[in-house]
């Protein structure tokens, strides 16, 4: 049902001092109207009702103040969200930052469909693309790439260095930063590209949990 949840983004968004026009007010509803739909079946996020607005849109949305100063700095910003799922936080940050061009990568075929069709209802498709595809195979560079609940820096930041523009920036969502450390630590050690790396805490309205964004940028 649109409008469902008003009340609640009403004061997140104010939290985040995010003002959305209606336009957006409505896609973020279709958005989260399609991921009700069909979390039930495809099991997208492990949340429901109040619950999944809070863990996966105003968790996604937090990070909007950093990622809109970071995208002012390029002429036009491509943005890219890898191992997106269900579209987080790719497809609400998409919609607060309506100047920047989108593109989701995930693998998995159900979610592939899911996103798809989340982007239709949400009207998004003009500026938002997938690519069903693994990010190995991923041939494009980007000036921003975010991800959430993904691999260990470890494990990518070799091929990510690799679709980032030269002066890009890695936007991770992580909780906490003393383990986001010990990940950069075994960055050091086992990775052949070489990162600096800045801390931003996030507050996430009406989750007490830690939340922070991870920022690398390549040396
Ligand atoms: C734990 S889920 C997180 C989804 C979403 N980012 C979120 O925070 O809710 C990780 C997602 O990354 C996708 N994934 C994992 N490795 C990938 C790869 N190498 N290339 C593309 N997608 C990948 C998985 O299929 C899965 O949908």
């Amino acid at each position: 049902m649109a409008g469902k949840y008003r009340k609640l983004l009403d004061e997140g968004l104010s939290s985040l001092s995010l003002d959305l026009d209606q336009g957006q007010r409505e896609q973020l509803d279709a958005y989260i109207a399609e991921l009700e739909l069909f979390n039930p079946v495809y099991k997208l996020v492990a949340a429901q009702g109040e619950d999944l607005v809070i863990r996966h849109i105003f968790d996604s949305l937090s990070g909007v103040q950093t990622l809109r100063a970071l995208s002012a700095a390029y002429p036009s910003c491509r943005i890219a969200d890898f191992g997106s799922g269900a579209g987080l936080p790719g497809i609400p940050l998409a919609i607060a930052l309506p100047s920047c061009s989108f593109t989701l990568v995930e693998r998995m075929g159900r979610r592939v469909d899911f996103l798809r069709n989340a982007l239709l209802r949400a009207s998004l498709s003009d500026r938002v693309q997938v690519v069903d595809r693994d990010l190995k195979e991923v041939k494009d560079r980007f000036e921003i790439i975010t991800f959430r609940a993904f691999h260990p820096l470890a494990d990518i930041l070799d091929v990510v260095a690799d679709l980032l523009s030269e002066d890009g920036y890695v936007c991770a969502y992580k909780a906490v930063q003393e383990q986001v450390e010990e990940e950069l630590v075994q960055v050091k050690r086992t990775c052949k590209s070489s990162w600096t790396a800045n801390f931003v805490p996030l507050q996430v309205p009406r989750l007490e949990a830690s939340r922070m964004l991870c920022l690398l940028q390549k040396i």
